[in-house]
């Protein structure tokens, strides 16, 4: 029997300006490709196999090996389906994995990365096939209990021995074990292990090695090997992050991923050329967290908006039946910029893609000028999507009122499992001090008169004429832009005179950097947001672009940035470029523009193509049949399994009698 659809969604949708299949077409580059998705997605969304009781009602243990079955079976069906482009994968993955990992996930995000990045061809033939067959599965082991941020820092030693041409592999200290790389703690048979290379006494940094932490046989660890899950966290209960420490572990020469440095059998280092290539893995996945972002915070903000046109709640006119509580404009301000963010963060993470992509295929053919530009980006991009995201998804849980708290709302684990994205892959601060480190390289090349490229091409030259007087549309994108730009140019111009006079006043460069860091910090967000407004805006410039849905995403894209002038409004009034009247015409536009998007809102979530299975959410279910749903879920509960639980008879009941004999 199909379910009526809930009669105040039905209306949202009947009465959408525009058709949402037009907008996911946009979303996902084209109908052939939305054809292919929905495909795969319902591939995996009916397939039996995979069915399993709600992960939630599990313990961590069954989690882990419900998960890893599934990862098994997932990675068997997508070799039998011929499933093999990136994009297919991604599609049906995410409809079996909806928002959780399986525990080979890093095998398949880093491990293999690494070895296609940092391997020679040899080493590719000797460890490819293996790896892309699981035959062997693999993890990055980098970071140390002592250590994650500080790279350089890392402590595990690997020494070349040229008597047998080997490394030797240890843990010298506590501090240097390895610790939480995903899938070490129970799956893993190999890792990439990024150590300190030693070479007759003398250090030369990080390289990675091939090491095989467990045996192929009966998957006990290796001699020299220890190694175990490191507990249960704050969410991703699903994956075995690992700790391992080594004891004098033995690999031959040949295990060291030799793309870009080498060590000759003799003991000869040859040098790559840049140091930063062995961090290559790491720009790669910071540049697909854009859109991994993007499409967390979509998944809330569709659940959110859903149930807020479902759930009903007191009188806004006394007498008058109960409103939807999208109604209410404090609901839209909570929803609607996040809506906005998701879309921002969406087709900006494309963006992210193809300039990795291109970028990647630059430094492969052996031009690596292109790297400090990809690294900063990817660095600045990835910070703010992953933070913005975090805050959206919380907002969603918020505005979603106490069922936004039930794990039956998708939103605690979708959080959980997400917000690892702000810290894994690089802390929040420590990245955007990155991007912040090539913003100053650059301002300072501009003022020496050099012409800027890439997403720093806007300080060449900059004038940073403050506008009052002028009177602007607020509304106008190209206004909205050039004010971002203004914004950010001023701001990293002014940490850089920070910066100098620090100096000045006789700090040497790291005690500067250091006194200057919040500032700095504050200009890579600038800088990034800057390059979020404007690519969000080029997008809408596509001339294929039908005119119904060119209307609703440019207030998107007037709401995106309205609403982050408004929240950093005081960067934008200091030196006067933006006026107090603009700024409250700005805050004038934003309630107008949520007017006129409140009846687009479930057209615009839907657009997004989550189905059912991949929302996983009772309160953002598409039929917005919530609270049937809500109690159906409620008694499958492992406590509802009997009516009266085990505990009463060992517990309650002598506690209850003990009482009730002491009347
Ligand atoms: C796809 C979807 C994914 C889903 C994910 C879900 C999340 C779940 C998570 C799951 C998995 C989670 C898995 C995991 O978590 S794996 C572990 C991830 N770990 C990290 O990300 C560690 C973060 N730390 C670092 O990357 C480095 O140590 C930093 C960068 C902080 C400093 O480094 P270092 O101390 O060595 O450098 P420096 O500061 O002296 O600067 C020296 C120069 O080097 C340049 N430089 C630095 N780095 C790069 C670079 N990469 N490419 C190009 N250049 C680079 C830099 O600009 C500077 O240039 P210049 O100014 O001198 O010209
Ligand atoms: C879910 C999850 C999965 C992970 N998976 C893996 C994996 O598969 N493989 C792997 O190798 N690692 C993995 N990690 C580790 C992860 O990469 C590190 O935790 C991350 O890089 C942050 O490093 P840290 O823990 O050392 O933080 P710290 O650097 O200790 O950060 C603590 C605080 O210090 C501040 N701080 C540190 N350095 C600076 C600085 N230079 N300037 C200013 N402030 C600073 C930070 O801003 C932060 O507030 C994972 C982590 C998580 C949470």
């Amino acid at each position: 029997m199909v379910a009526k659809m809930n009669p105040d969604l039905k209306k949202e949708r009947e009465n959408a300006s525009f058709d949402p299949e037009k907008i996911t077409n946009f979303l996902y580059g084209g109908q052939e490709s939305v054809k292919r998705k929905r495909e795969l997605e319902s591939l995996a969304l009916n397939d039996p196999d995979y069915q399993h009781e709600d992960l939630n009602f599990m313990s961590r243990e069954q989690q882990y090996e419900t998960q890893l079955k599934k990862g098994i079976l997932m990675v068997t069906k997508m070799k039998e389906l011929k499933i093999t482009s990136a994009q297919d994968q991604l599609f049906y993955t995410s409809a079996v994995l909806v928002s959780d990992v399986h525990p080979m996930s890093v095998h398949t995000r880093m491990f293999l990365p690494t070895l296609y990045g940092q391997a020679t061809e040899q080493q590719k033939d000797k460890w490819l096939k293996l790896a892309e067959n699981y035959t062997i599965i693999g993890t990055y082991a980098q970071t140390e209990i002592g250590h994650g941020t500080f790279v350089r820092g890392l402590e595990t030693t690997a020494t070349y021995d040229p008597k047998t041409q080997e490394f030797i592999l240890n843990t010298p200290t506590l501090s240097a074990s390895k610790w939480w790389p995903g899938g070490m703690g129970k799956t893993s048979n190999y890792v990439v292990l990024m150590a300190q290379l030693y070479i007759y006494g003398k250090s030369y940094g990080i390289h990675p090695f091939m090491l095989q932490i467990r045996s192929l046989e009966d998957h006990k660890p290796l001699p020299g090997v220890t190694v175990g899950d490191i507990g249960p966290k704050f969410g991703y209960d699903v994956m075995d992050n690992g700790f391992l420490s080594l004891n004098n572990v033995r690999i031959p020469r040949e295990n060291m991923l030799m793309k870009y440095s080498r060590v000759e059998p003799d003991g000869t280092y040859v040098r790559p050329p840049s140091t930063k290539l062995a961090y290559g893995t790491m720009v790669q996945v910071r540049a697909g967290i854009v859109m991994f972002s993007g499409m967390n915070l979509a998944k809330a903000v569709t659940i959110a908006t859903r149930y807020s046109c479902v759930r009903r709640q007191s009188e806004m006119k006394p007498g008058h039946p109960e409103p939807q509580v999208l109604d209410y404009v404090t609901q839209q301000y909570k929803l609607f910029p996040y809506l906005a963010a998701a879309y921002a963060f969406w087709l900006t993470g494309q963006t992210m893609m193809s300039v990795y992509t291109t970028s990647s295929s630059q430094i492969s053919k052996g031009d690596i000028s292109v790297l400090p530009e990809l690294h900063a980006l990817s660095a600045g991009l990835k910070a703010l999507s992953s933070s913005m995201a975090n805050v959206g998804m919380e907002e969603c849980r918020l505005a979603c009122g106490g069922h936004g708290y039930s794990h039956a709302s998708g939103l605690p684990r979708l959080y959980t499992n997400a917000t690892p994205a702000s810290t894994a892959e690089g802390e929040h601060v420590v990245l955007m001090l990155q991007t912040a480190r090539y913003l100053m390289k650059s301002y300072n090349q501009s003022l020496q008169g050099e012409k800027l490229a890439g997403s720093v091409a806007y300080l060449s030259g900059v004038q940073l004429v403050p506008a009052a007087g002028r009177t602007r549309n607020m509304l106008d994108l190209g206004a909205l832009c050039d004010a971002f730009r203004h914004r950010a140019a001023r701001i990293v111009g002014e940490a850089a005179a920070q910066l100098r006079s620090e100096m000045q006043g006789g700090k040497d460069q790291a005690d500067a950097w250091n006194a200057s860091s919040v500032d700095l910090t504050k200009a890579a967000m600038a800088h990034s947001q800057y390059f979020v407004v404007k690519t969000f805006a080029e997008r809408l410039t596509d001339s294929r672009l039908d005119s119904s849905i060119s209307a609703v995403l440019t207030r998107l894209c007037q709401l995106h940035a309205l609403h982050g002038l408004v929240t950093n409004s005081g960067d934008f009034l200091e030196d006067g470029y933006l006026t107090g009247s603009d700024i409250r015409q700005a805050r004038r536009h934003i309630n107008a523009l949520m007017a006129k998007l409140r009846p687009d809102a479930v057209a615009l979530v839907d657009a997004f193509d989550f189905p059912d299975g991949i929302l996983n959410s009772i309160l953002g279910r598409y039929d917005g049949n919530v609270y049937q749903h809500l109690l159906e879920w409620a008694k499958a509960s492992p406590l509802n399994k009997t009516d009266v639980h085990q505990s009463y008879h060992k517990y309650l009941k002598p506690f209850l009698e003990a009482n009730r004999a002491k009347l």
